[in-house]
């Protein structure tokens, strides 16, 4: 049966919404958001993902759009944007996707946002240090703070991009500058640190990852990634060797990822899922949940520098309480001070970066 001329004009009404480069994209879409019946009601919070066509960002959209907590969903980079806001917008959860393409567009990404996801920027390639990237990712951060400052004060920031030692100073400074600098809403992400060092210890004492849990301290970058496993839960004994060889994979473990992947750049999936848990831990803060506590890179007054990683507790404005470290074992006291000068270096390059 031939369909009827009806028909033929809904069907060709409906293949010109589904152009890829139409659907909840910011600006240009046929499909406008009033025509749709679902406006993003359900109870959640806004997140933006900035660099979501990334390779961190394009896992870590997709696993953000399953997360019930969060009601709209906003897609933004410079490049690849549509494509990947049209995929993850087609998965049955509760989040309403919009995508966002290009410096013109990040305002609207950003307005509105609880909480800022920012994997944008370049990656390390084998024999690169994560300092090498300071170049380029240091502009690109400054670019992206400057916009929260403007349309999303109040967000929390959640920075990935490296040499996280680095940029978060950077952002720090940004805010500052803007008049809109909260050091509890800043935090850089390090929980990969964690999610790496709760999976060796656990390899290396035939438990389950699960129930692993390892404080990791000082920045996110070699000598500076510090795991205390004198204060592993739960309680254990590793032998000198054992803790030489732990300590070395953990500060490792993103040197691992990078040669493995011979040039194909660095941690993403792993990377997603660690940023997927650190978001999560943040939206349950914000939700007002009492007990959320997890490792990040804050400012900081449990040692002299301005930051520092350590475990924080999140409520509703951010990185409420900054623990103290407890008691270091000799070993993990000679780390401290090698993590303590390397890391001294770094926040003084971020903050010049922008004094300058
Ligand atoms: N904190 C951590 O534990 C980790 C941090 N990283 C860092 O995350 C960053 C991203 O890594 P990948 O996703 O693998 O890199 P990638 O190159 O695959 O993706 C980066 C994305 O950022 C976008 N981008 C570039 N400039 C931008 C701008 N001005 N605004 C918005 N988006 C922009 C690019 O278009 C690209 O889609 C790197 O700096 C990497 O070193 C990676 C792994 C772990
Ligand atoms: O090693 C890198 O460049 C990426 C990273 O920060 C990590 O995997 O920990």
């Amino acid at each position: 049966m031939q369909p009827s001329a009806e028909a033929n004009q809904r069907i060709a009404r409906i293949s010109a919404h589904l152009q890829p480069s139409n659907l909840q994209m910011e600006g240009n879409s046929s499909l406008r958001r009033a025509d749709c019946r679902a406006k993003g009601g359900a109870p959640g919070f806004k997140v933006a993902i900035l660099g979501a066509a990334g390779g961190i960002g394009q896992p870590l959209s997709m696993l953000m759009k399953m997360n019930p907590l969060v009601s709209v969903l906003h897609l933004y980079d410079v490049v690849n944007s549509p494509g990947v806001t049209a995929d993850v917008s087609h998965m049955d959860t509760g989040a309403v996707v919009r995508g966002f393409l290009g410096q013109p567009q990040l305002e609207n990404a950003l307005t509105g946002m609880d909480l800022v996801i920012i994997p944008a920027g370049v990656p390390r390639k084998p024999g690169m240090t994560r300092d090498d990237l300071f170049n380029i990712n240091a502009g690109i951060v400054r670019t992206l703070c400057e916009g929260i400052s403007k349309c999303c004060p109040n967000a929390i920031v959640n920075l990935i991009s490296n040499p996280v030692n680095s940029t978060v100073p950077i952002a720090a400074e940004v805010f500052k500058k803007a008049g809109t600098y909260d050091p509890k809403r800043l935090l850089g992400v390090t929980m990969l640190d964690v999610v790496r060092a709760n999976t060796f210890v656990a390899e290396v004492l035939g438990l389950d990852p699960r129930e692993v849990d390892v404080p990791v301290v000082g920045g996110h970058s070699g000598v500076t990634i510090l795991p205390l496993l004198s204060q592993v839960k739960p309680p254990c004994s590793l032998t000198a060797e054992e803790t030489e060889y732990l300590t070395n994979r953990i500060q490792n473990g993103g040197t691992e990822v990078v040669e493995a992947k011979a040039g194909a750049g660095s941690a993403t999936l792993s990377m997603a899922y660690a940023a997927v848990k650190f978001a999560d831990a943040c939206l349950r803060g914000l939700r007002g949940d009492a007990g959320v506590v997890e490792c990040a890179f804050v400012a900081s007054q449990v040692t002299e520098l301005p930051f520092f990683a350590s475990k924080v507790r999140i409520g509703r404005n951010g990185a409420e309480e900054v623990y103290q470290l407890g008691p270091l074992n000799e070993y993990e006291r000679a780390g401290m001070e090698k993590a303590k000068k390397e890391l001294a270096a770094s926040i003084q390059k971020g903050v010049s970066f922008i004094r300058k």
